[in-house]
């Protein structure tokens, strides 16, 4: 991998938190270093299981990624996969399910059999035992060791609502308007859109051994700045992130562009 700057933040108002954040010119170089990132990841293991969002910014993550195995293919054999969210009530055959997403968008274009890869199943009869079988999944592969992640407007992880516990496991959520007028382009009207959905909950998230969020654009500009400079609160699901001992924050410029000059002074800039 290039050598890229490799900026951490620490915010000595609530003690010291690093947080690794790399923040670049825009969403295609986030694309680009985020798929070497998952590239080389994967070739370096001999065995990963790998956690996976949906949502508009993983798309080019996963365009970099396939074009990464068609020039110097993975060993997909090694991979095991679990993705974030599903809606209730979408099929796996229907357009606007995350699992018919991810084999449209990766699965199927990578070759990795389907058995190997895992998306929370939105049309089971019994959505509570799904999600602890859900769980126990993870649990059963020695969880995972790298999470990618979208964030939200408002803060949510995963479809983990503002208010959300910090200690919730994977679980049935009711969503936000907010959530499902972000997303009722993709069911051609907001009426289409779900009401529910199954996540990964937060401690599921933080559990995992790396996370690397992605935030491109002015949309995710208040999420950006509640992570860095905001308290911990489960208001803004994703400031939990402080709490975790590995994670990377990949950002374009605009959504850096709340960020304070008193948390940019506070930047060091070191080289991996
Ligand atoms: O990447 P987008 O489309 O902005 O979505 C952000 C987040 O919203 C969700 O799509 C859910 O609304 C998450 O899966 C994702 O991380």
């Amino acid at each position: 991998m290039k050598k890229c700057p490799f900026i951490q933040i620490y915010l000595y108002n609530v003690g010291v938190i690093e947080v690794n954040v790399r923040i670049v010119k825009d969403y295609p170089e986030i694309s680009e270093t985020a798929a070497q990132h998952v590239y080389d990841c994967i070739q370096q293991k001999e065995k990963i299981t790998i956690g996976l969002a949906t949502g508009d910014t993983p798309l080019g993550l996963y365009r970099e990624l396939l074009r990464l195995h068609h020039e110097h293919p993975l060993n997909v054999s090694k991979l095991t996969t679990f993705n974030l969210d599903e809606y209730v009530g979408e099929a796996a055959e229907s357009s606007c399910s995350y699992r018919y997403y991810m084999n449209q968008q990766l699965f199927l274009p990578l070759g990795i059999p389907l058995a190997q890869t895992h998306v929370p199943d939105g049309m089971a009869a019994d959505i509570e035992a799904e999600c602890e079988q859900y769980e126990a999944q993870m649990k059963a592969v020695g969880g995972i060791d790298l999470q990618v992640l979208g964030v939200g407007r408002n803060g949510h992880i995963g479809f983990n609502e503002p208010g959300t516990s910090f200690d919730s496991h994977t679980h049935k959520v009711e969503l936000s308007s907010s959530t499902r007028e972000a997303n009722a382009k993709h069911f051609g009207s907001l009426e289409r859109v779900p009401q529910h959905a199954i996540t990964m909950g937060i401690a599921s998230i933080l559990h995992a051994k790396e996370i690397l969020l992605l935030a491109s654009g002015e949309r995710k500009a208040q999420a950006m700045f509640q992570l860095l400079e905001g308290e911990v609160t489960n208001e803004w699901p994703v400031t939990v992130l402080r709490r975790h001992a590995n994670v990377t924050v990949l950002m374009d410029e605009e959504a850096a562009s709340l960020l304070s000059d008193k948390a940019l002074d506070n930047i060091k800039v070191t080289h991996r």
